[in-house]
């Protein structure tokens, strides 16, 4: 298995970190937009990537897991091969025709279900996976994801009752690339500024992202 510092490394050379002024979700800007989608063309890191969440999953009890759509279902499916751990995947609409299912696959009531993810913002598109989840009596507690942005999702999480396990944090993500000379002091310093600024639990700046808060 790649280390986390190789790791991050194969994933900044394949493409998946992009610096700039870019437009995340809803119309926010960041300085630095991690694109996991990017993975399905390298199935060496995809598989690194789906070993670093096995790892982290080891520690918590589940008998499903679900990725949350899109970027993170094909991590789901690894982790589910590699794992013999059954998997559920969620529609992003219900099928309006046949079947009616918002959940695809097998499950029961009360099983406890292990929430994958690729990154952790807000908090906002995990919360609306796991409302899902909830609605169909499973019990999640958990999720395990591949970056949290270090802006305050994880805090609005664990007040929902899920605990987030990541691979890398922004600030560690950071840390790695600048030690690998990919990306420079200044670059980090505006991030790091960024992420300050924008906190999900900062009420002046949610009160421009109200539409993100999980209810
Ligand atoms: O829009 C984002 O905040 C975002 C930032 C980033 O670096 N990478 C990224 O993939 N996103 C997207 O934002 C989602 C997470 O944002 P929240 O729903 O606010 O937690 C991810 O599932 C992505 O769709």
């Amino acid at each position: 298995m790649l280390s986390l510092e190789e790791l991050a490394v194969r994933l900044f050379d394949a493409g998946a970190v992009r610096l700039g002024d870019i437009e995340a979700k809803i119309g926010r800007r960041t300085p630095i937009y991690f694109d996991l989608r990017v993975v399905v063309s390298h199935p060496q890191i995809m598989l690194s990537v789906a070993q670093h969440l096995e790892k982290l999953a080891r520690e918590i009890d589940h008998d499903l897991l679900c990725g949350v759509p899109y970027a993170a279902l094909p991590l789901a499916a690894v982790m589910s091969v590699n794992t013999d751990t059954p998997m559920i995947m969620k529609r992003k609409e219900t099928k309006m025709y046949a079947t009616k299912r918002i959940l695809e696959g097998i499950f029961e009531k009360n099983q406890k279900c292990l929430v994958v993810e690729d990154v952790v913002t807000s908090g906002g598109s995990l919360m609306e996976t796991v409302r899902t989840l909830r609605s169909e009596s499973l019990i999640v507690t958990h999720a395990v994801v591949v970056l949290d942005r270090d802006q305050g999702g994880a805090s609005v999480l664990k007040q929902n009752g899920i605990h987030v396990k990541s691979i890398f944090t922004l600030t560690g993500l950071l840390k790695i690339l600048s030690e690998a000379g990919k990306i420079s002091e200044e670059t980090v310093q505006i991030i790091l500024d960024h992420i300050k600024e924008c906190q999900f639990s900062n009420l002046d700046f949610m009160k421009d992202n109200l539409e993100l808060l999980p209810a």
